[in-house]
């Protein structure tokens, strides 16, 4: 129970932060006590990521003040640990040893495995008895992303973490893997009274898990540290500055077809046949539609699924190749599939396009073309000729997007394209997609949102929980329970 009188862990008032003449916080409040998860709320850009590097200090503040309070060692700072969605785990060591590593030279007997593992299992048992009994000598490499994610939680417990900030944390776990993963931090916060600061764009999340607010807009907290409960969804929208306005769906639903444009052949004798314009959502286990995705993008070194298309070969050497006849890929893991990091702005916009033209060089035109693309997406930049890694995450995003608005596809492929995106943002990349399929373009795209994959899809084919291709849903059973029951995963 929440305790008014309890000294907070954390208290910031009015901090500030520029960057050159960017005024990225002007004006930051924020309060966390300890037995309470926060959602941390704002549009893309508006400052969060930026104030969870100032509140750990990995950056420093221009101005303001802030407090911090431990509660299980009066006097001292409580330890801020945080878990990003780039996860920080050495591949190649085991479990054990990479929570041991931040032990250095507290633990008696250093370097010692036994030792190691001892602390590691003893921190992992509390989150998952299982995961501790059953991988605690496996290589980091192993292992799924929520379990990586239970592993990274372990360790800031182990070395007394009281307070845990989670930046976007669910945008690479699945819908069944999230409900696992809300479970552990609930069960934290009631056993063991730390704190947590929750960053999502995911409405449903938040409502799911937090209890308390605060909503950063361009840099300012225009609400702080208010109960979730007294606000309704349109409320926080409204706040955060954006709108979250839905088109009708049937209406913009394409006329389904029995034309065969592009036809997928993959494992265990499956067929995807294809009209131009038909949005395809694909659920289920990652795997399954990976393997499909890489095929298509040019990926796959023996890819398992052929493609039979008009002036298509049936799989691709490279993913230059695929460009070049016709297929666009989103990703979401923007870091690793996407965003090139050593190249301005504008390269990586115009990207698919000198590919498709064939050229290598700087056009005139482009900085232009550039800042229409941009501008179409509302995509917050101070200059194009600046790197990515000057954009917040959702605005990297949106570069991703724009690389491909406008230009003539056969097919789009789209891997999670929304993840990190705010939620007005979100409502703007739904029209495009829908727009891009009215062109004529098939939007082939996997979400681990089930629900976008409803709203948005003319069908959608699932994948069982070990990658194996199950199927088309049927018309009158196209609802959560219906994928869940297809993809054996719970909605
Ligand atoms: N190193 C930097 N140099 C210049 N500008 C920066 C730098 N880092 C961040 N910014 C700017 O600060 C602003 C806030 O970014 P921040 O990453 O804190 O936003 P955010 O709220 O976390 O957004 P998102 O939801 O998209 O992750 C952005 O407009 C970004 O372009």
């Amino acid at each position: 129970m929440r305790d008014a009188r309890a000294t907070p862990l954390l208290a910031a008032r009015d901090v500030q932060k520029s960057y050159g003449a960017t005024h990225v916080l002007r004006g930051v409040d924020f309060t966390l006590r300890a037995g309470e998860i926060h959602a941390l709320l704002g549009g893309n850009g508006a400052g969060k990521s930026t104030l969870i590097r100032i509140l750990t200090g990995k950056i420093p503040r221009d101005a303001g003040e802030i407090t911090t309070a431990s509660h299980r060692r009066p006097g001292t700072d409580p330890v801020i640990a945080v878990v990003h969605q780039e996860l920080a785990l050495l591949p190649n060591l085991t479990v054990a040893e990479n929570i041991g590593i931040v032990h250095g030279r507290r633990v008696f007997g250093l370097h010692s495995p036994a030792r190691q593992a001892q602390i590691a299992f003893d921190a992992l048992r509390v989150l998952d008895a299982d995961l501790a009994t059953r991988a605690l000598h496996l290589p980091a490499s192993g292992l799924s992303l929520h379990e990586a994610q239970i592993v990274e939680i372990a360790r800031a417990l182990s070395i007394g973490a009281e307070v845990l900030l989670l930046d976007e944390p669910t945008a690479n776990l699945t819908a069944q893997e999230t409900a696992l993963f809300f479970g552990v931090l609930r069960k934290l916060v009631a056993d063991q009274g730390i704190a947590i600061v929750f960053v999502s764009h995911r409405m449903k999340e938040i409502r799911q898990l937090c209890d308390r607010c605060t909503i950063l807009r361009d840099g300012r907290s225009v609400v702080e540290d208010r109960s979730l409960s007294d606000l309704s969804d349109a409320e926080i929208v409204a706040q955060m500055g954006q709108s979250d306005r839905r088109e009708p769906v049937a209406a913009t639903r394409a006329q389904m077809s029995d034309q065969r444009d592009v036809v997928l052949a993959g494992p265990d004798g499956a067929e995807i046949a294809l009209a131009a314009g038909t949005i395809l959502g694909l659920a289920g286990a990652p795997t399954g539609p990976m393997a499909l995705i890489t095929a298509l993008t040019g990926g796959a070194r023996h890819p398992q699924w052929r493609i039979t298309a008009e002036g298509m070969p049936s799989s691709f050497s490279s993913p230059g190749t695929a460009v070049k006849h016709g297929i666009g890929y989103i990703s979401g893991d923007r870091a690793g599939k996407g965003v090139l990091a050593d190249l301005p702005i504008l390269d990586n916009v115009m990207a698919a396009r000198r590919i498709r033209q064939g050229r290598h060089v700087i056009h005139a035109k482009e900085l232009v073309d550039c800042a229409a693309l941009v501008g179409s997406l509302k995509l917050k930049a101070a200059s194009l000729h600046d790197l990515p890694r000057t954009l917040s995450g959702g605005n990297q995003q949106k570069l991703l997007v724009a690389r491909w608005l406008g230009l003539p596809l056969r097919v789009l492929v789209l891997e999670e394209p929304t993840r990190g995106v705010d939620i007005g943002t979100k409502r703007d990349i739904y029209g495009l997609i829908r727009q891009m399929a009215a062109t004529g373009a098939i939007v082939i795209w996997w979400s681990t949102e089930n629900a976008e994959l409803l709203e948005l899809c003319d069908r959608i084919f699932a994948f069982d929980t070990q990658g194996r291709p199950a199927g088309d849903l049927s018309a009158d059973r196209f609802t959560e329970e219906g994928i869940a029951e297809r993809t054996g995963m719970a909605a």
